[in-house]
């Protein structure tokens, strides 16, 4: 069956809803941030701290070109991952990709009630964080929109099964 790539800004949902959406298609769940992590043996700071984020980026190159068609996987990527290479080429080629298009706002929202050490390219306690994020959202955006889904707002799970199917 089809894979399913969820792709977005970081904290976007493309975790959350990719576990419960793979429960609900009996597909298996995989997120490259984790495979990535557990390959190298380090967290995603230690990797962009001690080996840089083209290194990172490149670890990103390779995980998603393990992913075949057909594999029936429903992925989590990297909230940059699209915007690299061409991987947004590859994930298209791939399988179904669906943008969780959340608004800027409610990113902030979420990463402050959920702040997390993991993210070396965001810093929860920065006043500055809302600009840093528009400007990524809008220097990302020609990536994410080549998206065969976009699911704008605070999509549920229910929505994204909803789009989805008419896909598979
Ligand atoms: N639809 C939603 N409504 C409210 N909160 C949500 C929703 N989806 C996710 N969240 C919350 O937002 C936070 C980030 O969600 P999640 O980890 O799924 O995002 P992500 O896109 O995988 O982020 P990352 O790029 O950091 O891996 C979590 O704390 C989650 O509980
Ligand atoms: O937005 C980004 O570029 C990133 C998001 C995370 O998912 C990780 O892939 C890493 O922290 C980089
Ligand atoms: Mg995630």
């Amino acid at each position: 069956m089809k894979n399913i790539f969820l792709i977005g800004m970081p904290s976007s949902g493309k975790s959350t809803l990719g576990k419960r959406i793979a429960d609900v298609l009996h597909y298996r769940f995989i997120d490259t941030d984790k495979l990535i992590v557990r390959d190298e043996g380090r967290s995603i700071p230690a990797i962009f701290a001690e080996s840089g984020e083209t290194y990172f980026r490149e670890a990103e190159r390779r995980i998603l070109r393990t992913i075949r068609p057909g594999d029936s996987l429903v992925v989590s990527t990297g909230g940059g991952m699209p915007c690299f290479h061409d991987n947004m080429a590859y994930i298209n080629a791939t399988g179904v990709s669906v943008f969780l298009d959340v608004p800027v706002e409610t990113l902030v929202q979420r990463m402050v009630a959920h702040a997390q050490d993991d993210r070396p390219l965001y810093n929860a306690n920065d006043p500055d964080l809302i600009n840093d994020l528009r400007q990524r959202y809008v220097s990302r955006l020609p990536f994410y929109s080549q998206a065969d889904i976009t699911l704008p707002g605070e999509a549920t799970a229910d929505d994204l099964l909803e789009e989805i199917g008419k896909w598979l």
